[in-house]
């Protein structure tokens, strides 16, 4: 089964209204290939707001994070049915600005993505090595790691995309070669293979994130195991549009 193209755009803690309404309407008025299925994710705040402007059916809205409580006295925080309540069905979760600078843990990442499922919200669950792993050798290992943490909590992996991130490349201009990024996603799918089933390992998307841009996507769109990107500054600009028809 050939699997589909996805682009997720992580806006991280950019933007007011004004700047999204340009960078939404750049969206509504582009051509994008209808073979991509794009996610946007604006803060929190604007999840309405975007949702409301946006005029594309084959682009969805995602939240940066959601809890694994139901409701109550966790200030801050956002439930799945909040969520739900605003038709927003994706959330990206493991994100290693949340783990690194909100001391996430690959327990409490695991819980929030098996909450998130089971509250029927799908997952763009983030992994990814950092600069001294890398030059350690330890990577693979590492990433594998991160992944038994998720396997020990979910069952259903039909709503998951997976994005590696190796850290030295986000937000540096540093890309990983496409060597470097096709033989960590293929050392993901084999991990899957292994531990999960085989029909998993063929399906699940496996997007890389790093410093990707019109320049680069389509060299790495071309490997056997990218199954598409999770951009985070580019996806602000207008050649986010360039990257969604990476294929094309
Ligand atoms: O979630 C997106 C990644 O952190 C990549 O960010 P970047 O494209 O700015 O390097």
């Amino acid at each position: 089964m050939a699997r589909k193209f996805f682009v997720g755009g992580n806006f991280k803690m950019n933007g007011t209204r004004k700047d999204l309404k340009a960078i939404v309407d750049n969206l509504n008025n582009a051509q994008l290939d209808p073979n991509a299925e794009v996610v946007i994710a604006p803060p929190a705040l604007y999840l309405d707001f975007v949702k409301q402007n946006l005029q594309k059916p084959n682009v969805e809205v995602a939240a940066q994070n959601v809890f694994n409580k139901p409701n109550g006295a966790f200030t801050g925080e956002i439930s799945a049915t909040q969520l739900l309540d605003l038709g927003v069905k994706w959330v990206i979760l493991g994100h290693s600005e949340r783990r690194n600078e909100l001391g996430e843990s690959d327990e409490f990442i695991a819980s929030k993505t098996k909450y998130a499922l089971d509250n029927g919200i799908s997952v763009i669950w983030c992994c990814g090595e950092s600069k001294d792993t890398r030059q350690a050798g330890e990577t693979i290992k590492f990433v594998e790691n991160q992944l038994a943490a998720l396997a020990k909590e979910i069952n259903d992996w039909k709503n998951v995309v997976i994005a590696y991130e190796p850290i030295w490349a986000i937000g540096t201009g540093l890309v990983a070669t496409k060597e470097q990024a096709q033989e960590v996603h293929a050392a993901i799918r084999s991990w899957l293979k292994q531990n999960v089933s085989d029909k998993v390992a063929e399906e699940t998307r496996i997007l890389y994130g790093g410093s990707v841009n019109a320049k680069n996507c389509k060299d790495l769109a071309k490997e056997q195991d990218i199954d598409g990107f999770l951009v985070g500054g580019a996806s602000l600009k207008p050649e986010f549009v360039d990257i969604i028809n990476a294929n094309l």
